[in-house]
């Protein structure tokens, strides 16, 4: 795969393929701009080559086309701070608005296209239009790692209408990143499990199974596993229909000699609520009308051995319902042994779109090795998978 370090800009029309599906609150504030300041490099080595920028990207999942709070206009100022130049819109992905802007853009300009999504097209993978946005552009780059994972026209399709294709530095340092945790793990090696629920975790634990030395299992997806050994979890989230599987993953762990850490206290509250009266429990024994909402101080104690004592750290989901003060400690305790861990000379890699935010907005972002951008699309390289976006730059 050829990266943007393998072509000179000079004179050329940049379109690059950007994930810059951010938050927004009520006012269409950013409130989290990971994802733009990871592109900046991205477009200032194509600026100083002396070409131009012409951004394309989703935002949400607009249904039945443009909808208002949709629309990328809402990041244009945004977008003109962090990159430190004006930056001009198209109302339009395609058509004419947006071929007159891309046309009269001058060699230093950015121009972002409104959102894609506001065709379906997009979704569909559809050739035609595929083939429109790419008459926008001379030199196709797709630097979004977080949408990577999905075949459509932008991120896949495109990519057959150009000559010179190739990845920005967002794409190389994920794959590149990843890739070390896969394949090139420095031992111990242990991957933090968290998050709500086991299925939509399933593949890649058992794909970790392989790799890993010790497999953590927190947050509301453990309590599933208490229920299979016969705990008593009180209202505690559960996936019924997969008690066989976490079964079968706690045997498969033993097989394998994967030291697999479930917690063994947890905060629990007799509601969904910050203002909850809470207690400490053991994890195999919660009463009726009580539900484990953090990891317990034991079990923070014992996880963060295990992770400060690794070489390797992967981690994906928080610990507890990390949004309500009271039931953030066990996340914020585990974010501390993954820094401790960093600064002692592991690797850390964070993923998955929750525990990102969380070590991002507890300030710990900086401290650790790596936090992606990508959620479903890490997940899925992780379990094995070649992903359409990476998969049409290797063509
Ligand atoms: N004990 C618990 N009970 C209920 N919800 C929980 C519990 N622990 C964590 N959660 C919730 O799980 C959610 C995050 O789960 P999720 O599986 O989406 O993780 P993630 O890091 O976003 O990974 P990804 O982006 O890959 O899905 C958070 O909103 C958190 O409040
Ligand atoms: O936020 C994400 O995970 C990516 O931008 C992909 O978005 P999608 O799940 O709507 O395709």
């Amino acid at each position: 795969m050829k990266s943007i370090d393998d072509v000179n800009f000079e004179g050329k029309k940049a379109l690059i393929r950007v994930d810059f599906n951010v938050p927004l609150n009520g006012d269409y504030q950013i409130t989290d701009d990971t994802r733009i300041k990871a592109a900046i490099p991205t477009i200032h080595k194509i600026l100083n080559d002396g070409g131009a920028v012409i951004l394309m990207s989703h935002l949400g999942r607009p249904k039945t086309g443009p909808e208002e709070k949709f629309s990328l206009k809402h990041l244009v100022n945004h977008l003109s701070t962090a990159f430190h130049k004006p930056v001009k819109f198209a109302e339009d992905c395609i058509g004419e608005d947006a071929v007159t802007l891309a046309e009269s853009l001058s060699n230093g300009e950015i121009l972002l296209l409104e959102n894609l999504r506001f065709y379906k097209e997009e979704t569909a993978g559809d050739q035609a239009f595929a083939k429109k946005l790419s008459a926008l552009g001379d030199i196709y780059v797709n630097d979004a790692f977080g949408t990577a994972h999905r075949a459509h026209a932008s991120t896949a399709v495109i990519a057959d209408f150009f000559e010179e294709k190739v990845c920005g530095y967002v794409m190389k340092a994920e794959l590149d990143n990843a890739k070390r945790v896969l394949e090139q793990a420095e031992k111990p090696f242990t991957a933090i499990m968290g998050g709500a629920k086991i299925s939509d975790k399933i593949l890649i634990i058992e794909k970790l199974l392989d790799r890993v030395d010790n497999l953590i299992i927190g947050g509301g997806m453990s309590y599933t596993f208490f229920k299979a050994m016969g705990g008593n979890i009180g209202n505690s989230l559960v996936e019924e229909e997969k008690l066989e599987l976490a079964k079968s993953l706690i045997q498969n762990a033993k097989e394998k000699n994967v030291n697999l850490q479930l917690p063994i206290d947890s905060i629990i509250a007799d509601a969904f609520d910050n203002n909850a009266n809470t207690a400490t429990a053991q994890n195999h024994n919660i009463a009726e009308g009580w539900m484990g909402l953090d990891i317990g101080p034991q079990a923070g104690e014992v996880f963060s051995k295990i992770i400060e004592d690794s070489k390797t750290v992967l981690w994906n989901g928080p610990m507890g319902v990390f949004e309500m003060e009271n039931f953030s400690n066990g996340t914020i305790k585990v974010a501390n042994a993954v820094v401790k861990a960093t600064e002692n000379g592991a690797f850390s890699l964070i993923g998955g779109g929750d525990s990102a935010a969380a070590v991002n907005t507890l300030g710990f972002g900086d401290k650790v090795s790596y936090v992606s951008t990508g959620g479903g699309a890490l997940l899925e390289y992780m379990e094995g998978k070649i992903l359409p976006g990476v998969r049409a730059l290797e063509n």
